[in-house]
């Protein structure tokens, strides 16, 4: 773990069940390589998981069963060890590749941009030799200009182990945000193509893998498993997804699986496999047995599970790779103190607009002090920001150079269409908040589609109060409850700390450590700030007066990443303008990013004692 990583909490574990075949998962890890340091259930970093996985497999290899790991992409973007260096990402490659990965695919954000993409074909690609598994991407090869896989779209091997026959595939979700070097084919046509109708006839498969940056509960996911099963009516398939930042585990029938792992590198899936049939062997059992547990990402869990105290857990190459992460903090500044928060902020865990909200403080605080374009001196200004471009909660305390790009990682700048009349300006903010259904989404379950509200509450379309009867309206008993103790922590069984406690079509056994719920709420898909406009302090009372108290017309501010949801919420909303045309950049140079960094260090000077 990283020297400022705090010691993991000892608590109540359940224990993993082991089967011929296994699997270690991680998806969406967004650069969190020096695991969490303010919290200590999920504080092990990557060098620490390159131990675990590698005790795990001699453990697995000792009794002749085999250990695969799979990665399912969104690799990039979401912390300062990938975020702050320029060009981006600059350590993270080298730091990932330390760790043997058997299977593993791209997300949506390797391909946002095209430096990222290119990243990813020249250097990520080659690096994973062979296991990086592109079934539906293309990429245009920036040295031929040739459009190409982005990695081979199969492979079939053989484990060590037990000779069991796996043929696997690396999908992503029907994603459209995509830069124009790459071209991501819809999943529903890709499976009619002629290299996957072949392959998936090959009957000497014990298992079919199917490794995906896909919702585990998805169309993409269902049409894949129908296709095989058309096929293969009992093979035995396991899914690993990604993209909507929870646990979750499905059935899709008896014989096949899907596990999704997270987030940030909080949790380490596993999956374990038996009856499954081999090379040597031949057929499976009628029933194979399939077992899901989520791992808490810290030291403690994976000393438990491989079994070993921390004098023999360690290796020498865990521990390099945890120095490079040390290195490269150092190298990027990351522990530098811009600030101090005075209190905590909370993305989903409080009420939204609540006083610990942190899109309260986003749009009562921070945008309207920070956000002016000097050409419209005089203008004011509606802003809208998506939820979805915030990606973490504030702690109470240091707030570093991490903390910047840990909440908000994105290169994300603002432009407008001016002097619109206010009351369209407002009802296009209500449009964009009557999503799902109104834009992007086209059927119910597809919620996983929509782009501005934060991953986590895609899947979800209600509050989740957990431990006591709590009314949302009900503030101030909220807040009461926040102040008394931790969040839902059991007074009765004080080691039963909050964190996940999933349900999932596993049942809720599921997480290896036992926690106390941590309550969610739901936030709407964007907020809006009112910008009043600047007034020279000298004159300031005159131009007052001169400003109606409610002004006709304001510039309609909204954050680049949104514009396409801009361009179909204003047709709802009245508002006839051609975007291309018509908007502008908003004061030039301004990054959300680098906003709040500025207001944090104005406003939250630390104080000391
Ligand atoms: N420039 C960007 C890129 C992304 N977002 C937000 O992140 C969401 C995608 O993140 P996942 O981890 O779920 O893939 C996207 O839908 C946006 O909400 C952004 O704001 N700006």
């Amino acid at each position: 773990a990283q020297p400022s990583a705090p010691q993991p909490i000892p608590a109540p574990l359940r224990d993993l069940q082991w089967g011929q075949l296994n699997f270690l998962h991680t998806t969406d890890t967004h650069g969190w390589l020096a695991g969490h340091l303010q919290e200590p259930f999920y504080s092990a970093d990557w060098g620490d998981y390159v131990s675990f996985a590698t005790r795990m497999r001699e453990k697995a290899e000792s009794e002749g069963r085999d250990l695969l790991l799979v990665d399912t992409g969104d690799r990039v973007e979401g912390n300062g060890l990938y975020d702050s260096s320029r060009p981006q990402g600059i350590y993270l490659s080298d730091i990932l590749k330390q760790q043997h990965i058997d299977v593993l695919s791209s997300g949506n954000h390797e391909l946002y941009k095209q430096n990222t993409s290119e990243a990813e074909f020249l250097t990520t690609v080659p690096n994973f030799r062979g296991n990086y598994l592109a079934s539906n991407i293309d990429i245009i090869d920036p040295r031929t200009q040739e459009l190409v896989p982005l990695a081979p779209r199969f492979k079939k091997f053989t484990t060590q182990k037990q000779g069991i026959r796996i043929l696997a595939f690396g999908f992503l979700f029907d994603f459209t945000g995509n830069y124009k070097n790459t071209v991501v084919q819809p999943v529903e046509e890709t499976i009619k193509e002629e290299w996957f109708q072949e392959a998936i006839q090959d009957r000497d498969v014990d298992l079919f893998l199917v490794v995906g940056h896909v919702p585990v509960r998805s169309k993409e996911y269902t049409v894949i498993f129908k296709e095989i099963r058309n096929v293969h009516w009992d093979t035995p398939i396991q899914f690993f997804g990604g993209h909507a930042h929870i646990r979750d585990y499905v059935k899709y029938d008896s014989k096949a699986y899907g596990l999704a792992s997270g987030r940030f590198m909080e949790t380490i899936g596993f999956i374990s496999i038996d009856g499954l049939g081999t090379e040597k062997a031949g057929v499976a059992v009628a029933a194979p047995t399939f077992s899901r547990t989520y791992i808490d990402n810290n030291l403690f869990s994976f000393l438990h599970h491989a079994d070993l105290d921390e004098s023999r857990f360690h290796m020498e190459h865990g521990q390099n790779v945890s120095r490079m992460i040390e290195d490269a903090r150092k190298a990027l500044h990351l522990d530098i103190v811009h600030g101090c928060a005075p209190k905590d902020l909370w993305m989903t865990r409080v009420p939204y607009p609540s006083d610990k909200n942190i899109y309260s403080w986003l749009e009562n605080e921070v945008l309207p002090d920070s956000l002016r374009d000097k050409s419209r001196h005089g203008t004011p200004a509606l802003a809208i920001v998506n939820t979805g471009a915030i990606r973490f909660d504030i702690f109470k305390g240091p707030f570093t150079q991490d903390t910047t790009f840990i909440i908000s990682p994105f290169t994300n700048g603002f432009r407008y269409i001016k002097d619109v009349p206010r009351e369209t300006a407002e009802r296009v903010l209500d449009v964009l908040n009557s999503q799902p259904r109104v834009l992007a989404v086209t059927q119910p379950g597809d919620d996983y589609r929509n782009e501005l509200a934060p991953p986590i509450q895609r899947n979800r379309d209600h509050d989740m109060i957990a431990t006591y009867n709590f009314v949302p309206e009900d503030k101030i008993k909220f807040e009461a409850l926040l102040h008394q103790v931790p969040l839902s922590s059991e007074p009765s069984r004080p080691n039963i700390l909050p964190g996940y406690m999933t349900r999932d079509d596993g049942g809720d056994d599921g997480d290896d450590t036992i926690h106390s719920p941590i309550p969610t709420f739901r936030v709407p898909n964007c907020i809006q700030a009112s910008i009043q406009p600047d007034l020279d302090s000298t004159d300031s009372d005159v131009k007052r007066e001169a400003v109606p108290a409610e002004p006709e017309k304001v510039d309609l501010v909204y954050v680049d990443f949104i514009e396409r949801h801009m361009i179909e919420a204003a047709k709802f909303s009245g508002l006839d303008v051609d975007f291309k045309k018509e908007s502008a950049v908003y004061m030039p140079g301004g990054r959300l990013t680098d906003l709040i960094l500025t207001w944090v260090k104005e406003n939250w000077k630390c104080v000391h004692e």
